[in-house]
């Protein structure tokens, strides 16, 4: 048995029969009453309208057969097919093709076979309309030709079916076409309404946003203008209209310059605006300038102006804020003014004045410390206050420092370097806040009181010193007596005081004079004075008495005894006074004290006084010990 092979245009071939979409639909009257017209025209058994399958082949009509299909295999149709003309089989039992074939040796034991191709409109053979019998037979010209315009009639059949489906088929995409592009519609118009919705919203937006914006300008205290390139005012707000004095309606459409600008600078501006248009290069945009300006009344007064450049429908527009600023300038000028005064007090007072900041630099200083110090104001101004003070005088204001930036006034007075030698200043550190009650700093003030303190120095060696012999006085020598006295209390160390009064000191004055007197004292002073040691204090008491304090004695009476004969000698070798011939000689009385009594400095005193006059009585020029040496 030969199976029959597959023609060259297989692939396309079953897809021309499955775009027919007949396979295994029910039996088709038309083509029923064709088979069963071949099979009472042709006198045979069966007839069958067969379509050739990819393994099988079905039969969409037959007449004389229970089977509706079998094996591609075994058919004679698969034959049929790989030619363009009826293929003719006489006696399939002869022909060894087929000879074997099961449907040729077994039911329906095929015998007679003819079968005429039927085609797609395209031309691919789908199938045939074949004969069958159990008898060999033949066909003439007649039948064949009959067979043949049959399967023109199923193929016609089938074309219809073949249209039918490309018309669904057409259908469908025309539909699915429809169906998409409806879709595609419904999304456009659905993005056309978002569209439309986001443009509403927008358009609310920006008209809020307009009405917010037109608001603002009308509130805001700044005056509003805007005007178009030839400098007509287009735009003129609420504060533009109480600034200038002009109304919205009056300034509308007039030249801005002829409103507000005064009338000398009235070209410069019209300069600059041609300017501008000319070039698109403005000088003043985006800048805050001051300028001077005018109200409807004439008057000027200063402004300051911002201003900014648009470009709207085709056209470009100069905006500006602006702000009277008179107020301001007033203020500048009050605080240049009051610093100016403040400059003139501070820099004329004798005295220096200094700004210092937290960090201990210089930020202000006057004139004086030029004036003292040769330090210039632009020099020291921000530098470190202990790059500017000498070392000494730096350590002594630290503490200070430090106690005024605690907010603590301080005051000091301190010794300092200057163009005219050294002079005592008296500080006074002043706290310096903020209004949020932050310390910036603080104030220097510095006052020059070298006279008073040469003063105080002065009274102070007066209240303590004989004018006439430059000694210690009385008042001093209590004081030094005191502190010897305690000073023996402490170390149990003995000490004397000794009394001297001169002898004949009145004669002396009487026959000399009182100035003579005077000289005699002085000199008597000055002996006095190199005859003792340097912690041994001599002191004059009054008229012709003095003292000397005698410490730390080891043996009080014999020390005391060397010391009070030493200087009746001192004295005693006086020959002249300015030339003139005299004879001094002192009377000493002594008053011992060995720090383990209590006694008073008056007691010691009037000790040694007694003693004195004992060495008066004694005779004169001599010494004489208070009682048992215990006052
Ligand atoms: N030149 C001068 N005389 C003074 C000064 N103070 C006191 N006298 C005089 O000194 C004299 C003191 O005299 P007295 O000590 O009382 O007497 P005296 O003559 O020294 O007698 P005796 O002390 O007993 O030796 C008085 O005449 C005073 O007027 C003074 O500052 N200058």
């Amino acid at each position: 048995m030969h199976k029959p092979r597959l023609p060259a245009n297989e692939h396309d071939r079953l897809a021309a029969l499955q775009r027919l979409g007949v396979l295994d639909t029910p039996p088709a009257a038309e083509l029923d009453r064709l088979t069963r017209l071949a099979q009472r025209v042709f006198k045979v058994k069966t007839v069958l309208v067969t379509l050739v399958d990819a393994h099988r082949q079905w039969f969409k009509s037959r007449v004389g057969l229970d089977v509706s299909e079998t094996a591609r295999d075994i058919s004679f149709c698969g034959h049929a097919i790989l030619q363009p003309l009826a293929l003719l089989v006489a006696d399939a039992r002869q022909d060894p093709r087929f000879a074997d074939n099961p449907l040729v040796t077994a039911a329906p034991h095929i015998v007679f076979y003819a079968g005429q191709p039927i085609f797609s409109s395209a031309g691919h053979a789908l199938g045939t309309l074949c004969l069958i019998d159990d008898q060999p037979r033949q066909l003439d010209d007649g039948e064949l030709q009959t067979l043949q315009d049959l399967a023109r009639m199923v193929e016609q059949y089938l074309w219809g079916l073949e249209a039918a489906h490309d018309l669904q088929q057409l259908q469908a995409e025309l539909e699915q076409r429809v169906q998409q592009r409806t879709q595609e519609l419904e999304t456009t118009l659905a993005q056309l309404h978002q569209e439309i919705a986001q443009r509403n919203a927008y358009e609310s937006a920006l008209l809020a946003e307009k009405e917010h914006f037109h608001a603002t300008l009308e509130n805001t205290t700044d005056a509003f203008i805007e005007i178009d390139e030839q400098g007509l005012v287009v735009g003129w707000n609420h504060a533009a209209e109480t600034t200038f004095g002009w109304s919205r309606e009056e300034a509308g459409g007039q030249l801005l310059a002829e409103l507000i600008i005064p009338p000398p600078l009235r070209a410069a501006h019209h300069a600059g605006l041609c300017r501008f248009v000319r070039t698109g290069q403005p000088r003043m945009l985006g800048q805050r300038v001051e300028v001077s300006a005018c109200r409807k009344d004439g008057s000027t007064f200063p402004i300051e102006l911002t201003l900014s450049a648009i470009h709207s429908q085709g056209r470009m527009l100069i905006n500006a804020f602006l702000h009277d600023i008179s107020q301001r300038k007033a203020d500048e000028a009050e605080i240049l003014d009051s610093r100016a005064r403040i400059k003139m007090i501070t820099d004329n007072v004798p005295a220096i004045i200094a700004y210092i900041d937290t960090g201990l630099h210089y930020r202000f200083v006057n004139l004086g410390y030029e004036k003292w110090f040769g330090w210039k104001a632009d020099t020291i101004t921000g530098s470190k206050v202990a790059d500017v003070l000498d070392a000494a005088v730096y350590a002594v204001a630290r503490p200070h420092f430090d106690k005024v930036l605690r907010g603590e006034q301080s005051e000091y007075e301190v010794l300092m370097p200057s163009l005219h030698g050294k002079i005592w200043v008296h500080i006074t550190l002043i706290p310096h806040y903020n209004p949020q009650r932050q310390q910036q700093g603080f104030y220097v003030l510095g006052v020059d009181i070298t006279e008073r303190k040469q003063l105080q120095d002065q009274l102070q060696f007066e209240a303590y010193h004989d004018s006439l012999t430059g000694l210690p006085n009385r008042r001093a020598l209590m004081q030094s007596l005191r502190e010897a006295m305690a000073r023996s209390r402490r170390s149990g160390n003995s000490m004397a005081l000794l009394f001297l009064d001169l002898d004949g000191f009145k004669a002396l004055n009487d026959s000399h004079g009182h100035d003579f007197g005077d000289m005699a004292l002085q000199r008597f002073a000055r002996e006095l004075r190199g005859a003792v040691r340097e912690t041994d204090s001599a002191a004059r008491l009054a008229g012709d008495e003095f003292t000397v304090i005698l410490e730390n004695l080891v043996q009080p009476q014999q020390d005391s005894a060397l010391v009070a004969d030493k200087l009746l000698q001192q004295i005693a070798a006086i020959h002249s006074i300015a030339g003139v011939a005299v004879t001094l000689s002192s009377s000493i009385g002594i008053a011992l004290y060995d720090g383990h009594h209590d006694s008073s400095a008056n007691t010691l005193l009037n000790a040694a006084d007694k003693a004195m006059y004992q060495a008066k009585r004694a005779g004169k020029n001599g010494f004489a010990f208070y009682g048992d040496a215990t006052p």
